[in-house]
Parts: C-alpha cells; sequence; structure tokens
C-alpha cells in the first residue's frame, strides 16, 4: 500500500493541455508545464467539504456539481467501493474557460486521486475513458492523464465508449508562447458556432493536414509543422469569438514563430517558437493591444509527464 492510501489522504498534480494543435480537431493534444493540484481524502458518507484556491476561485462551485466530485464518485461506483464522503482541496494554476484544458485537468486530477484511494482498482484505460466520457471529447484528458503528445480516437457504441490512444513524446527544444485573454470563452460556446456539416474538400484538407502533423511531431520536423497547421473545421468559424486572432498570428509568424493556432476552442493563442521567444511574445501581445484585448503571456514548455500522485 502507498503512503497515501495508508493514510486516506492523496495529492495529484495534473497538467495543462492545447488541444487540436491547428488541424486536429477532437484528436491531438499537447500537455503544458502548468499544473494542477488536487488533495483528495475520505470523511463519513454524509460529508462535502469542496475548497479552492487559485484560477476559478470565485466560481468553481462547492457542492455536488463540482465535476470533480462528480467523476470521484463516478470512480468509486465503477470500482465498486462504499459511497463515501470527501475532503476536496483545488489549488489551481490553470487560467478557467480560456482554452488551456481546465476542465479536462479538473476530471482527471479527481479521477486519478479517487482512484489512489480505491487502491487502484482501474486501469489508466478505464481512467481515461471515464474521463472522456465527462469531457466529451478526449483530446484534453488524454495528454493530462499520461503527458506529451497524445492522439486519440473515441469510438462510440452501445457498451459505451472506447478511447484509443497512442502517446508521442513531448517535441524537444520546442517552447510554446502562451496569450491568454483577459476573457472567459466557455468551450460549450466555442462548439456551439460550429457547422453541423462541412464541404468535403474541407475535410480531405484536414486529414491531409492532421497527418503531417503527426509526422511532423514524431520527427521533430519543425519544417514541417509550420507548412501544415492550417484547419477549415473549427478556427475560420471559431475567428469572430477572438477579437484580433488572424492578425495575432500573422504577426506571430513574422516574428519568427514555427506556428500559430487556437488552444482548444480558444480565446488563448499559442505560437510555438526555439529557444528566444520574447519578440513572438512582443508581437502577438501588439496585435492583440491594437484590438483591445489584455492578455498574459506565459512561456510553457511541452509536459512529458501527465497526471502523478505525489
Ligand atoms: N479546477 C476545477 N475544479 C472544478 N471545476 C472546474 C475546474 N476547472 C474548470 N472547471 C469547470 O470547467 C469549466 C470550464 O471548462 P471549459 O469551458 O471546457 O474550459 P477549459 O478550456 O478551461 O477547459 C468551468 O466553468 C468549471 O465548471
Ligand atoms: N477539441 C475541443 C478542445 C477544447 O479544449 P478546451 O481547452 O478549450 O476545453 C474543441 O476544440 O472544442
Amino acid at each position: 500500500m502507498t503512503p497515501a492510501r495508508a493514510s486516506g489522504f492523496v495529492r495529484v498534480k495534473v497538467p495543462a493541455t492545447t488541444a487540436n494543435l491547428g488541424p486536429g480537431f477532437d484528436t491531438i493534444g499537447m500537455a503544458l508545464e502548468l499544473y494542477n493540484i488536487v488533495e483528495l481524502s475520505l470523511l463519513a458518507p454524509d460529508e462535502l467539504v469542496v475548497e479552492v484556491e487559485g484560477e476559478g476561485v470565485a466560481n468553481i462551485p462547492r457542492d455536488e456539481t463540482n465535476i470533480v466530485i462528480k467523476v470521484i464518485r463516478q470512480v468509486f461506483k465503477k470500482a465498486k467501493k462504499n459511497p463515501s464522503g470527501f475532503k476536496l482541496k483545488l489549488i489551481n494554476h490553470i487560467p478557467v474557460a480560456r482554452g488551456l484544458g481546465s476542465s479536462a485537468a479538473a476530471l482527471v486530477g479527481g479521477a486519478v486521486a479517487a482512484n489512489e484511494l480505491c487502491g487502484n482498482a482501474l486501469s489508466d484505460q478505464e481512467i481515461l475513458e471515464i474521463v472522456t466520457d465527462f469531457e466529451g471529447h478526449p483530446d484534453n484528458v488524454a495528454p493530462a492523464l499520461f503527458g506529451g503528445v497524445v492522439v486519440s480516437a473515441q469510438m462510440k457504441s452501445e457498451q459505451g465508449t472506447e478511447v484509443v490512444s497512442r502517446k508521442i513524446p513531448p517535441p524537444y527544444g520546442l517552447k510554446a508562447v502562451v496569450a491568454i485573454p483577459d476573457f472567459h470563452l466557455a468551450t460549450k460556446s466555442a462548439r456551439s458556432v460550429l457547422p453541423a456539416q462541412v464541404p468535403f474538400e474541407d475535410a480531405v484538407f484536414n486529414l491531409s493536414r492532421v497527418s503531417m502533423v503527426i509526422m511532423a511531431f514524431i520527427h521533430n520536423d519543425w519544417d514541417l509543422l509550420s507548412k501544415m497547421m492550417e484547419d477549415r473545421l473549427h478556427q475560420p468559424y471559431r475567428q469572430a469569438l477572438i477579437p484580433g486572432m488572424t492578425e495575432v498570428f500573422e504577426e506571430a509568424r513574422q516574428a519568427g514563430a514555427i506556428a500559430a493556432m487556437l488552444s482548444g476552442a480558444g480565446p488563448t493563442l499559442i505560437a510555438f517558437g526555439l529557444e528566444d521567444t520574447q519578440e513572438i511574445a512582443e508581437a502577438m501581445e501588439k496585435a492583440f493591444l491594437r484590438h483591445g484585448v489584455n492578455i498574459t503571456i506565459k512561456e510553457l514548455k511541452p509536459s512529458p509527464v501527465g497526471a502523478k500522485v505525489f
């Protein structure tokens, strides 16, 4: 038995993620070196204490509606453990509703912590499938769980959700310049502007690009990545929700970025660079400011590790 389980207390660290990586809508994501911490301990069955620190402190629910509590209960149920009460502490560094996978990190952190308290009754694969069911798509939750860049496919059937995922080791030498606007955009709202159907030509366009993006990450081929980041499935439809998006992309590239893209459903924009990324950060900030958007810049490396009990 691990010390965490023996004491009935567990602490999990879980990374932010950037999903889609241009053309890989609902398919690819990368873990980033920015982490939330989830602390969980057992209480009597009718007790519940939820504490929140940092990002989302004003809005994250402290009751049964909290998604972390919901996923914890689901893990206990699937592990066939008796219902319990919980003390949950969320120490959040990942900005909420900005396109950096805060909901995925919350769900993965809660599920991994609950599984640890259940004696690791569930496999990583079962955890992945539970959290994907909550999140709706696997592209953030898979890298939040496994780290690195992860490609995933979700298969739904009457038996439930199957998720197939493959991890590519984290890209060497790549840095993400992360421009985080000071407004929220819920993923649900950013999905509501997407069309029900797309032209066949656009589907083929994305298929070819996303295949090349995966090759680029496997081979650390940044020239290839730079040519293949265009997307016709989500970014053009979401552009109206993020003032200055196209201009920020252009200016980041002119300042030396390999590629620039929407992070998840936005509003955060990300540019990849190598070594000195100061000019890219400044260019993104200036372009956003011209459109009246204040941002916070973070320079983050890809995280090789996913959720970890520590
Ligand atoms: N640490 C957290 N604990 C509990 N719930 C959270 C946490 N972080 C995010 N959430 C929930 O997820 C929602 C944001 O999810 P979403 O719109 O998908 O944005 P994001 O791109 O940040 O994942 C929040 O409104 C909140 O309900
Ligand atoms: N594929 C999803 C990714 C959402 O990521 P998030 O970090 O914004 O929650 C989408 O593009 O809707």
